[in-house]
This record gives C-alpha cells, sequence and structure tokens, in this order.
C-alpha cells in the first residue's frame, strides 16, 4: 500500500490491492500480452484477426512495440516528486492525462452486446480520457456524443470523395459537441492485411459500422432506397465514396470548413509535419496506423522526434505500439502532447465492457504516474529536459 497516492493516477495500485485481498477484483489481466491473449477467446476468429493483425508480415507492427526498449529513462533521485502533475491543456480544453484512445472503426462489434462505441464514450466519461471517435461506428455520432459526460471527445473524418457528406459529417460532429476535427489521412485505400485476406471476411464492409453514414442526410440522398430497405446498395455506395486520397492542394478546403481544432492524423515525415503547419493545422497527429496500412515502415516512435521538431510548437498526438505506462512516459519524453493506445482498449472492451476499458486506461495512468514518481519526474516539462531520455 502507497499512502502518498491518494487522489493520484497511481492510487488504482491501492484499490487492486485492497479489492484483491477481499477477493472482489475482477481477474482482469495486468499487462498487455496476457491482455491481448485473453481477449482472442473473447472474439469471434474474423474480428479477432481483424483487430489484431496488420499489415504485411507485421514486422513494422512488431517493430512499432520494439522500437520503444530503445529508449531507457534515466532516474532522478531527492527531487520531490510526491506529487505529480499529468495534466495536459490540448486545443484550449484541459485534460487530467495526456492519454487518449485512438480512433478504432469496428470498436462498436468488440463489445458483446455490439454497442462497443457507447461502451467506449462511456469508458471516456469515467476515466477523463478523451475518445477519438471514429467515422466507422455502429452507433451515430450523436449517440455517441451523448456519452462522454463532462470528457471532450473528438471526431476522427474518414473524408468521403463526396465533399458535401464530408461537411455534413462534420458539421454534425459540431452540432454534437465534438472538440476537434481529426482527418485520418493514410487509410484512404486499405493496406495490403494477410490475415484479413485469409479469412476474407471485412467486418467494416458487412454494413454494421456505417450508421454516420446512413444517418446522414447527405449520404441517404445518394440511394435510390432507404438503407434500412436495401442494406446492400447502401454498402456498396459507402465502399464507393469511402476513400479519398487526399492531396496538400485540400488542405485550404478542410481548413475551411470547420472553425474547431483541425488535426491531421498519419504524419510521420518532418515535412508533411511543416506542410500541414503552413497550413493552418492545430495539431499533428504522427502515427502509423499501428502498422495496418503499409508494412515495411519506420516505427512511429522512431519518427516522433522529427515530426515534433517540425511542428515547432503546435500539438502532436501520438499513437502506434504503446502498451505500458512507461510507453506513454517515453513518448511524453520525446515530446509528445499526447499519447493514445489503440489495440490495448479494444482489448480491455472485448473482456470487460466499459469496466473493462477503464481498467486497461487506469493501468496505464497508474504505471505512468508510478515510474515518474519513482525516476523523480514529477512534470511532464521534467521528462522533456535534456539527459531524461537515453537512447540505448
Ligand atoms: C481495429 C482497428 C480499427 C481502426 N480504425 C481506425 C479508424 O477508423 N480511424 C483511424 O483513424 N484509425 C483507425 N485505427 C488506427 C488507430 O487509430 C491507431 O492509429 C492504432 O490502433 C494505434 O496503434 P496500436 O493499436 O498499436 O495502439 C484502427 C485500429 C484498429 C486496431
Ligand atoms: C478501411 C479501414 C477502416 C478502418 C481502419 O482504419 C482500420 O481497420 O485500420
Amino acid at each position: 500500500m502507497n499512502r502518498e497516492l491518494d487522489g493520484q493516477f497511481g492510487e488504482y495500485q491501492n484499490e487492486i490491492y485492497i479489492d484483491g485481498l477481499s477477493g472482489v477484483l475482477p481477474a482482469l489481466p495486468m499487462e498487455f500480452q496476457e491482455l491481448e491473449a485473453r481477449a482472442q477467446a473473447a472474439l469471434s476468429p474474423s474480428l479477432l484477426s481483424y483487430v489484431a493483425g496488420g499489415a504485411g508480415d507485421e514486422s513494422t507492427q512488431r517493430a512499432n512495440v520494439s522500437a520503444f526498449l530503445r529508449w531507457g529513462l534515466v532516474p532522478r533521485m531527492m527531487v520531490g516528486a510526491a506529487r505529480r502533475d499529468l495534466s495536459v491543456n490540448l486545443f484550449g480544453t484541459s485534460l487530467p492525462s495526456p492519454l487518449f484512445m485512438a480512433p478504432v472503426g469496428v470498436i462498436g462489434l468488440c463489445a458483446q452486446d455490439g454497442r462497443g462505441d457507447l461502451a467506449t464514450a462511456r469508458a471516456a466519461a469515467r476515466t477523463g480520457v478523451p475518445m477519438v471517435a471514429s467515422t466507422l461506428s455502429v452507433d451515430p455520432l450523436e449517440e455517441v456524443a451523448a456519452e462522454f459526460g463532462e470528457t471532450p471527445g473528438f471526431f476522427s473524418l474518414y473524408t468521403p470523395t463526396d465533399r458535401d457528406l464530408a461537411e455534413s459529417l462534420v458539421r454534425r460532429a459540431e452540432t454534437a459537441g465534438f472538440k476537434g476535427i481529426v482527418v485520418t489521412l493514410d487509410t484512404w485505400i486499405t493496406g495490403w492485411r494477410p490475415r484479413d485476406l485469409a479469412t476474407g471476411n471485412f467486418p467494416q464492409l458487412r454494413g454494421h459500422c456505417l450508421a454516420n453514414y446512413t444517418s446522414d442526410p447527405v449520404f441517404r440522398a445518394r440511394l435510390a432506397k432507404a438503407p434500412e430497405e436495401d442494406v446492400r446498395a447502401a454498402v456498396l455506395e459507402w465502399a464507393r465514396i469511402f476513400g479519398n486520397p487526399l492531396t496538400w492542394d485540400d488542405l485550404g478546403w478542410l481548413r475551411s470548413i470547420t472553425d474547431l481544432p483541425l488535426v491531421l492524423k498519419g504524419i510521420c515525415h518532418p515535412e508533411d509535419a511543416r506542410r500541414a503547419r503552413d497550413g493552418g493545422v492545430d495539431g499533428i497527429y504522427c502515427s502509423n496506423h499501428g502498422g495496418r496500412q503499409a508494412n515495411g515502415g519506420l516505427p512511429a516512435v522512431e519518427a516522433l522526434p522529427g515530426v515534433v521538431e517540425a511542428a515547432d510548437g503546435l500539438p502532436v498526438l501520438f499513437d502506434s505500439g504503446v502498451r505500458s505506462g512507461a510507453d506513454v512516459v517515453k513518448a511524453l519524453a520525446l515530446g509528445a502532447t499526447a499519447v493514445g493506445v489503440g489495440r490495448p482498449y479494444a482489448y480491455g472492451l472485448a473482456l470487460g465492457g466499459t469496466q473493462g476499458i477503464v481498467h486497461v486506461l487506469r493501468s496505464l495512468l497508474a504505471e505512468a504516474d508510478l515510474i515518474m514518481a519513482v525516476d523523480g519526474y514529477p512534470a511532464l516539462e521534467d521528462l522533456r529536459a535534456d539527459g531524461a531520455l537515453r537512447r540505448l
């Protein structure tokens, strides 16, 4: 028991010790490998291969994770780290921690009851960890946003080729109270994913995650029959317009369609970060999509320092390969403003619904908090000081 932890993220450790002693603790896994192994039993084989899988032989996906081992925090003693401050300000919104949930289309299907978008939004409400909601969802964005409570939410736009539809989705996200628009750039076409090719079964294509489209007046106007009457035609139309190979010439238009903070997701090259910055975005999201889109790429965490430098003070969101509190701390030390997880919370959801996600998020935050305590880095800016992180 750590009596000093009162009110800090590490307090989850105390709760687990107490609950564990009294036999109350639901037996949820304490680290990623067990989480993934246990989630395998909770997901159908096709959904599991979809969530767990990646591009090619998945070497970039694995490297995303192992690349974190090349960095190590150097402990400092006697600095007075009894209280830590993990809070951040993102686009004028104050957040209790730098952790967020990356957009996961099909997250809806990962819940036992098929309503995982809502369960994730409720986990955001309970933890203060924002959800970046995907355009691909089982429940429409308005219903997802209604579950956020006091926690801000962000909307991740898959930009369709129909600009009116894109603008309609953005307008709806604004009206629903989302606090920023994240445009995902790296998935206008699906990468080569052998596990999914082997099952021949793309969950997102089954039409279950198209609620944002089928509830949209612009999308509905494109159809001869309402999606409720002809699902197949709706899915085919969605597939036709889903992916827009945007170019830098489109950035002015993207910027013009919303006054909300605009973030570009999938940036790994410093020059792209510079172009995004020059084009007037509010944030840059460094990610290689968890290794799901292109194999053979640099591990995302290796791209992070260059992107941070080129962002020149703009907030940098990061994801891909974050599996532990230690990874969260390292990404922060490398300059990320906020750090996202994808698969870990999808597995938490599969195993324990909202409570499963809350467990995963609180575990990550508790570990990050305790590392900052033990290693003597009480504030996020301390982590960025010279000599805090060394390359092995
Ligand atoms: C099943 C699944 C679905 C995803 N769907 C989306 C999506 O709809 N939009 C998006 O921008 N990224 C999507 N991503 C990518 C995540 O936002 C994130 O970049 C990635 O999962 C981070 O890597 P990690 O899983 O290693 O934490 C998806 C990832 C997974 C695992
Ligand atoms: C067309 C793919 C959409 C979902 C996604 O982003 C992913 O599976 O990674």
